[in-house]
């Protein structure tokens, strides 16, 4: 059985950690061994990278110093913990990937598709997951969530204004139009139990 490499995209609070725990539990209840990992993040070298990129002040980073840091994190994230993963057997969930940088810094921040996919050329090799999920939900909807969550008090990227976070969404959208076979967008809307059965219907034709 070929291990896969799985990813979960979407705006803030959508539901995307807690949809990442639920998956990794629904697919070792099928016998499947699972890593599950996040971007920033996921080894040590791309966790102390994600202190960089999410604290301090709002514009800490100039938009293309931040593209290179979440792509050097990647290169470490790829290297140190998704590639030895999969070839070990293991199926990876991966809460962000690849489409987060395209949709902040490329769409959203201004960088360009072009370039943060150069940047994940050098970085990583062009590494793609085999499928990605894009949790879907209204812009109201999906606020609410992050202001229960975070009490106000959002990082340094989810603190950006609705304009940046409406065109994030958009952006997310046009990929799954762009790469159907590889991005699906899934109603992140309901009850935790319904939006994990959309997910794995989502990748039916992966599973054993
Ligand atoms: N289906 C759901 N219905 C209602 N609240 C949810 C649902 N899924 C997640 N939440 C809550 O919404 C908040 C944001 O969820 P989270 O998984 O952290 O989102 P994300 O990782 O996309 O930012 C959390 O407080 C979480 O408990
Ligand atoms: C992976 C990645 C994340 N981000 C942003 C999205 C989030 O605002 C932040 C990660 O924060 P995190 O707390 O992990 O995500 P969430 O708020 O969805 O629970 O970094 C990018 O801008 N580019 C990227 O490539």
């Amino acid at each position: 059985m070929t291990a896969r490499f799985i990813s979960l995209e979407g705006g803030e609070g959508v539901g995307k950690s807690t949809q990442a725990r639920r998956l990794a539990d629904a697919l070792r209840a099928r016998g499947l061994d699972v890593l599950l990992t996040r971007e920033p993040g996921g080894s040590p070298g791309a966790e102390a990278i994600r202190r960089l990129l999410l604290e301090g002040d709002a514009n800490r980073w100039s938009p293309s110093a931040e593209a290179l840091l979440f792509a050097a994190a990647r290169a470490d994230h790829v290297a140190k913990t998704i590639d030895p993963a999969v070839a070990a057997g293991r199926w990876v969930i991966c809460d962000r990937f690849l489409d987060s940088s395209r949709a902040y810094q490329g769409a959203a921040g201004g960088i360009g598709d072009a370039a943060i996919l150069g940047l994940h050329q050098v970085g990583s090799g062009g590494r793609l997951p085999d499928r990605t999920l894009v949790l879907a939900l209204g812009d109201a909807d999906a606020a609410a969530r992050a202001d229960a969550r975070d009490a106000g008090c959002p990082d340094r990227i989810g603190g950006r204004e609705q304009g940046f976070h409406t065109r994030v969404a958009a952006a997310f959208r046009d990929f799954a139009r762009q790469e159907p076979d590889r991005v699906r967008l899934v109603d992140a809307s309901g009850d935790e139990a319904q939006v994990t059965d959309r997910l794995l219907a989502a990748l039916a034709d992966l599973l054993p």
